[in-house]
């Protein structure tokens, strides 16, 4: 058996190849970013050749920093952002225009009149989710009913969809000479399109969406030794790797932050922040504005679902100060800037760029700052997007409690954002409880590299996964009860004042 396990990261900001032991360690990385385009108010692209040029550079760079060859690579796994959507022809791999970013909100029209029209419930039984612009399904349709040709082509099998785990997958084993086409249960619970019972997609869903079946990819279990072919294009030495995982990248956070229990839960800050809670065999229905998600399927066995809260706009806060309000010149300066001042003294900034997320669900909203004096500086704006961070993700962990009765007590994080000390700082302040963040803080490579290492026998079960999991800092919070009550009502109110701003109907 070979001794390393490969794994690539195709993140919102970033795309990634990493490589790990046995022991679960970092052996090699490399990655680079992509271009964010913005075209008009609320719309988000990717260029998807960039992202597959950029993935395939990432890899073979990774693999010659490592000293080893592809050979040496046990199997690879897949993890990406997920419900962006690729629409492309699969007899040349050309995509039929950019890729529809899941913090695009030019389908809000599409989410309300799905409301509107009464298929809410029935997506919300099936799928688990609440109809809204973050998911694939709408972005789908807008693609088939706004780009020239593409519903025609997607009739006659040339015009496919895939999130860009697929993407990625169909280019990874040979793009038009026999790439691919296939997801995993976890992408494709994103969609709106697929049933969360059966794992399949739902003939009634995809009727009330208007798409093709023949568009879709295959679903598989995130891990399996066969379904997803081998990589044919991991130079120097072309040697074929077997493809073994695939899973979206919170799910993939969740798995190498070793949640297999019920209960588990992890919190990862990037883009944007995902809290996920293992609820095991149950695929549980919220009460409180979480959504139901699976969490991952290994092989045969059982797929796991987990209760998650999505937030769309966290890090990309901390981008937005450094690419438009040029008040940083790079995201750790938030910190340095954030600590010119004691506190935010009474300014929030509310990211509700793409209308709000969890726990909310309005793609009414769009972003505020409030509270504002003469008095008060870009220090203060600073640290008032590191507290919007942690409020929301006090907005979700208090759903999240509501909704399993599971009370946390200490809340394990990862992601970018965690490497700033005043945020998770502020963040076990904000919670009242102890935020953990592991040695390995790149979990969402290491899950995918889990997946596709137990398929294979690499590693032998989830007990053996969970002995890699070592705590490297804690933050134990120090605000008073009172202080705490009194930024969550601001905060409320903050997040009041952003609702029904714009007309979505
Ligand atoms: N020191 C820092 N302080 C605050 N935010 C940070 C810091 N370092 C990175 N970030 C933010 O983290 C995000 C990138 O994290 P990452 O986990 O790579 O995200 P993604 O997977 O969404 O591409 C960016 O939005 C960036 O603004
Ligand atoms: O790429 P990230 O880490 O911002 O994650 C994006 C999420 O998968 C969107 O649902």
């Amino acid at each position: 058996m070979p001794d390393f396990v490969g794994a690539v990261d195709q993140g919102t900001t970033s795309s990634r190849f990493m490589i790990f032991d046995h022991d679960g360690n970092e052996v090699a990385k490399h990655q680079l970013e992509h271009t964010q385009y913005l075209p008009r108010p609320g719309w988000v692209e990717h260029d998807p050749v960039e992202i597959w040029e950029r993935t395939n550079v990432a890899i073979q760079n990774a693999i010659r920093s490592a000293g080893i060859s592809a050979a040496d690579l046990a199997a690879i796994g897949i993890t990406n952002q997920r419900e962006t959507t690729v629409v492309w022809d699969p007899r040349n791999g050309q995509p039929y225009g950019n890729a529809i970013v899941w913090q695009d909100t030019r389908t809000d029209r599409i989410a309300s009149a799905l409301e509107r029209d009464g298929h809410g419930d029935l997506i919300r039984r099936r799928a688990g989710l609440p109809p809204a612009t973050y998911f694939s399904g709408g972005k789908i349709k807008w693609i088939l009913e706004n780009v020239d040709g593409v519903r025609e082509a997607a009739e006659q099998g040339n015009a496919v969809f895939g999130t860009t785990d697929s993407w990625v997958l169909w280019n990874l084993t040979g793009g038009p000479n026999g790439g691919i086409h296939a997801t995993d249960v976890t992408n494709a619970s994103r969609t709106m399109l697929m049933d969360l019972e059966t794992l399949d997609w739902d003939d009634e869903l995809l009727e009330i969406f208007g798409i093709p079946r023949a568009m879709l990819p295959t679903i598989h279990p995130s891990s399996d030794p066969e379904a997803f072919g081998r990589s044919r294009t991991t130079r120097p030495t072309r040697t074929e790797v077997p493809i073994t995982g695939v899973l979206g990248d919170q799910q993939a956070a969740t798995v190498g932050q070793v949640c297999f229990a019920v209960g588990e839960a992890k919190n990862t800050y990037g883009t944007g922040n995902f809290l996920l809670l293992n609820t095991g065999e149950e695929a549980v229905r919220s009460e409180h504005g979480l959504i139901t998600t699976v969490a991952y399927k290994f092989g045969d066995a059982p797929a796991i679902y987990a209760l998650e809260g999505s937030i769309a706009v966290t890090g990309a806060a901390v981008q937005w100060l450094r690419d438009q309000m040029h008040a940083i010149t790079d995201a750790a300066e938030s910190e340095r800037l954030a600590r010119t001042v004691e506190g935010s003294e009474g300014v929030y900034f509310v990211p509700a760029f793409s209308g709000l997320f969890a726990p909310y669900w309005r793609s009414d909203a769009r972003g505020a700052i409030v509270g504002l004096a003469r008095y008060h500086t870009n220090g203060h704006l600073a640290r008032a997007t590191l507290e919007s961070i942690c409020y929301q993700s006090k907005d979700v962990v208090e759903a999240m409690e509501q909704d399993s009765g599971v009370h946390l007590d200490v809340l394990k994080v990862d992601g970018g954002v965690t490497a700033n000390d005043l945020c998770m700082q502020t963040q076990a302040d904000i919670l009242g409880v102890p935020v953990s963040r592991p040695v390995v803080a790149e979990t969402t490579a290491l899950g995918a590299a889990y997946a596709a290492g137990l398929a294979v026998g690499f590693w032998a079960d989830t007990d053996e996964l969970r002995e890699h999991w070592h705590e490297s800092r804690r933050w134990e919070p120090q605000w008073s009860d009172e202080q705490r009550d009194h930024g969550f009502a601001g905060w409320k109110k903050a997040v009041e004042r952003t609702l029904n701003w714009v007309e979505v109907d």
